[in-house]
């Protein structure tokens, strides 16, 4: 197989691959700066500089012909691809797919010119085929079959051919033609289906079909403020490298600009990349919000808005932050801009959030909400705390025996804490694993290089945090072990989804013990969605009596089922009249689904009853206290005795405590509020 520019830069600069990870590895100067920060490409994140020339020994296959480079992939707009130096000589483009190991990992060694007829080994298409795809909402596209369907500009086309797509995935096959026909979405798809390409295609291809001649940068000498069209948000740094490589591959040639903003590294950098204008600008959100708040970035003329790993960006931990952004700043509302949300995973409560910020949307989920996909073949074990060790070496070791310890298959260990993480590194380098870990108490340069050790196979084994459960796209990750279990079945979720990725298959093995107890019925349910094979322990866990019922964050009932929230909860069409209480639901825009069933809300299944995370009017509930859509999701709040007291039809009169408890700025006042103490005092 030929050899990659990162492969040759691990090769080059990592000698001795058993040695401690820690180590800092060499890397000669004349290859700084010419991969990113994962090794894919030269396209850096930080800077958009024109690359170093990688000698012709450092460089892959597949190539294009060059006879199929430059003008013939010029956009139609009349922009060309090209870059303008200081000196006004005209300096090439990057080519992301001249170098980019991305196709070592798709399993093709060769470029093929005439486009989609790559055999796409190594992916097992038919895979997806049959899995179940729901869409709701109102005048939906019709999904596509082919990329030759869908209607998408040439060079775009062009890139995906380079790409090797040879056909959409299922998730691509729907979102595609919804979002181009302008629609907002929020979708819900397996880990490693392709969501990222879902909503970058039609981003570039909006943003190529509208450009009208708005400054996306500040003139020279003015106030150097960048006016991007598009923003994607990922919730972390490496994310949004990866989306920024992506978008660039895709963008290749169309004379479209991304750019990434994201913490950790100088926004020297990130600013000097900014003043050169940016039409899609990707980010993680604290940077953001620094690059908005010193006026650098102007949201106004938002076009398209995508949240990727939208349900995390939406969680008690970001929440604030995109609301910031995208309510308080000056973002245009939903309406006037497009918005789209992608995950694996879809809590009913964050759907509810997301909602917020939707206009009008389709709802499409891809399988089951939440669920895994069945090309991962997972595992339980039950291990105790101290022979975890043991047992993750006899796991590394039968992998190395079988032959499959290399760069073509690399094993991420997930663990619970930084200190463990970095303990665990250190103690398999020490044994002969050559490992290397990622957390977020490392500086960003140690994650990238840790990253890219990872993706190069010089440490076949990476110790992990959540910080790279989420997004991550790295070909040949093999094995997931959950070390230590996550506290939420979704992190599950997303950290086995590190494998079984675009259509091949992996393996997740997960250490079970007492400690893990609250996440066995879960984890069952998640096992069984799945195919697995769930072993008889674990369901003795989950019968056990002192078993504390497993509630899966913020739901209920069962969430896998790929549902819809507007369905579960009267989503619809109702009158003000509807409520014996008033305009409960009449003045929220998911009201308007046709498909609308009262029974549940009459019935007392409102989903704010059930849930707690609802946006009633006023009238509905006795004031304010759970129409404020911001407290009714966070976690701290136990909203069992709302529903049980106070939820339905009473009148802002109807509660002793009067404004106390109805106006909820004071009954929300600090975290520590109490609905118990409420009723125990008589206000209800
Ligand atoms: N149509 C396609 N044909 C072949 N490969 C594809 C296609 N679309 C995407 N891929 C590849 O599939 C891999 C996974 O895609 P992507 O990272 O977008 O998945 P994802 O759904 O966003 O996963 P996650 O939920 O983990 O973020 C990538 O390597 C991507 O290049």
């Amino acid at each position: 197989m030929a050899m990659s520019l990162t492969d040759a830069a691990a090769e080059t600069t990592v000698p001795d691959a058993a040695a401690p990870a820690t180590r800092r590895t060499y890397v000669p100067r004349f290859l700084r700066n010419s991969y990113d920060h994962f090794g894919n490409s030269f396209s850096s994140c930080r800077f958009d500089s024109p690359p170093h020339r990688a000698p012709s020994f450092l460089q892959s296959s597949p190539r294009i012909p060059s006879n199929r480079r430059g003008s013939s992939d010029r956009e139609s707009d009349g922009r060309a691809s090209r870059h303008r130096s200081r000196r006004g000589k005209a300096r090439r483009e990057p080519n992301p797919f001249e170098i980019a190991d991305e196709f070592v990992g798709l399993g093709i060694s060769d470029y093929d010119a005439s486009g989609g007829g790559g055999s796409g080994q190594g992916i097992n298409f038919d895979a997806y085929d049959d899995i179940p795809v729901e869409v709701s909402g109102l005048d939906v596209p019709p999904p596509a079959t082919t990329f030759a369907g869908i209607d998408l500009v040439e060079a775009l086309n062009q890139n995906i051919r380079r790409c090797r797509f040879v056909k959409p995935t299922p998730v691509q096959r729907h979102a595609i033609p919804i979002l181009l026909a302008g629609r907002d979405l929020m979708a819900c798809a397996q880990t490693g289906s392709g969501k990222t390409a879902a909503f970058c295609f039609p981003i570039i291809s909006g943003v190529m079909r509208n450009r009208r001649q708005l400054p996306t940068k500040a003139p020279s000498g003015g106030d150097r403020t960048t006016f991007p069209r598009a923003l994607i948000l990922s919730p972390t740094r490496e994310l949004s490298c990866q989306i920024l490589g992506e978008s660039k591959k895709f963008a290749y040639q169309t004379g479209v600009r991304v750019v990434v903003a994201y913490g950790g590294t100088p926004i020297v950098h990130q600013l000097r990349d900014l003043e050169k204008g940016a039409e899609i600008l990707v980010a993680t959100p604290g940077r953001l919000l620094d690059l908005l708040e010193r006026a650098k970035v102007s949201l106004k003329e938002i076009k398209y808005l995508a949240l990727d790993e939208a349900d995390r960006m939406l969680d008690m931990g970001f929440e604030p932050q995109i609301r910031k952004i995208v309510q308080q700043m000056d973002m245009p509302p939903p309406g006037l801009r497009q918005t789209m949300l992608f995950s694996a995973t879809f809590p009913q409560e964050i759907q509810r959030l997301a909602s917020d910020f939707l206009s009008n949307y389709v709802f499409l989920t891809v399988g089951r909400i939440g669920s895994s996909t069945d090309l991962i073949s997972q595992s339980v074990e039950y291990v105790p705390d101290m022979d975890k060790r043991g047992r993750l070496v006899d796991l590394l070791h039968a992998q190395r025996e079988n032959g499959i310890h290399s760069k073509q298959s690399s094993t991420l260990v997930f663990v619970e804490t930084k200190r463990a993480a970095d303990s665990l590194e250190h103690w398999l380098s020490k044994n002969g694993y050559p490992a290397t870990s990622i957390h977020g108490d490392k500086t960003q340069p140690e994650r990238e290089r840790a990253l890219r050790s990872f993706k190069s196979g010089a440490t076949p084994v990476m110790v992990a945090t959540d910080v790279a459960s989420r997004g991550l796209d790295v070909p040949h990750v093999a094995h997931v072990i959950n070390f230590d279990l996550p506290k939420d079945i979704d992190d599950y979720v997303h950290r086995i989804g590190r494998t079984g990725r675009a259509g091949k298959s992996g393996k997740a093995t997960a250490f079970f013990n007492e400690g893990n107890q609250r996440l066995a019925k879960p984890l069952t349910e998640c096992m069984e969605d799945a195919n697995q094979e769930v072993p008889d322990w674990l369901y003795n866990h989950v019968a056990r009596p002192s078993y504390g019922g497993g509630r899966r964050r913020g739901s209920g009932t069962r969430r896998f089922g790929g549902r819809d929230f507007r369905k579960d909860t009267g989503g619809g069409s109702p009158t003000a009249n509807s409520h014996e209480g008033g305009n409960v639901i009449a003045d929220v825009n998911y009201a308007s689904d046709g498909s609308f069933d009262h029974e549940p809300i009459i019935g007392g299944r409102d989903y704010r009853t059930d849930t707690g995370c609802g946006n009633p009017s006023v009238k509905s509930c006795g004031g304010n206290i759970i129409t404020d859509g911001n407290y009714a999701c966070d976690d701290r709040l136990d909203h069992m005795p709302i529903s049980a007291t106070v939820g339905g039809t009473r009148s802002v009169n109807s509660y002793g405590g009067g404004n106390d408890i109805t106006d909820g700025n004071t009954a929300f006042e600090g975290d520590g509020f109490n609905y118990k103490s409420i009723i125990a005092n008589g206000w209800v």
